[in-house]
């Protein structure tokens, strides 16, 4: 049983938000959004395209706002983009309109999984391994900080990561 409205993916890029949520909704016969894409969708561009042309300010504006309105909704499953929780506003709407799970994943795991991205603005460039410990450095802690419960990734394929996440919640459910 869920006794919570609805379900939040947080964690760093990578760490399977939105392929693991979509498995996760499926599961539980949730509708699953993903944050990033419906921005994409609503303003018709790219995320890299919104960062290049209108800066991440403009961008951060609109995940917050956007957040506020899925984060509303009743019964869903929502991943967030990997930056959102770094915003106070977005942390309160996630703690108080739902479950929180953060996926973790290390920095050897991300790099394997994103070799061939090239659809992530935070992590475009040079020197990924950098880009990617500074991010983990800000924000592992504050993932940490709003989530309910952490599904810690691993070294293995999606279809063995979806139910070992499936079984963490239902047990989180239980006793909840
Ligand atoms: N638990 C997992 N085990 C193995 N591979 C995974 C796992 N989770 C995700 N992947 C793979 O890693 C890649 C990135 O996953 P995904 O896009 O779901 O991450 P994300 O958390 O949504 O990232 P972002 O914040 O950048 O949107 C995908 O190719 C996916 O198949
Ligand atoms: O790490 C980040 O701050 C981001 C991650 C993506 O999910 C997107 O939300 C966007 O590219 C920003
Ligand atoms: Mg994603």
């Amino acid at each position: 049983m869920n006794p919570s409205p609805n379900l939040f993916l947080v964690g760093p890029t990578g760490a399977g938000k939105t392929t693991i949520g979509q498995r996760l909704a499926a599961h539980y016969g949730l509708p699953f959004i993903d944050l990033d894409v419906e921005i994409e969708k609503r303003y018709g561009c790219t995320i890299t395209h919104m960062f290049q042309t209108q800066g991440e300010a403009t961008f951060r504006a609109r995940e917050s706002a956007h957040l506020d309105e899925f984060s509303l909704h009743q019964g869903i499953v929502l991943a967030t983009g990997a930056g959102a929780v770094m915003a106070a506003a977005n942390r309160e709407t996630l703690m108080t309109r739902g479950t929180v799970l953060m996926l973790s994943v290390g920095v050897d795991e991300q790099l394997d999984r994103l070799a061939h991205d090239t659809a992530r603005p935070m992590i475009a460039g040079d020197d990924r391994r950098s880009r990617l410990e500074a991010l983990a450095g800000a924000r592992n802690h504050v993932y940490e900080e709003v989530a309910d419960l952490i599904f810690r990734g691993r070294h293995e394929d999606v279809a063995h990561a979806a139910p070992r996440a499936i079984e963490l919640l239902d047990r989180h459910w239980r006793r909840a």
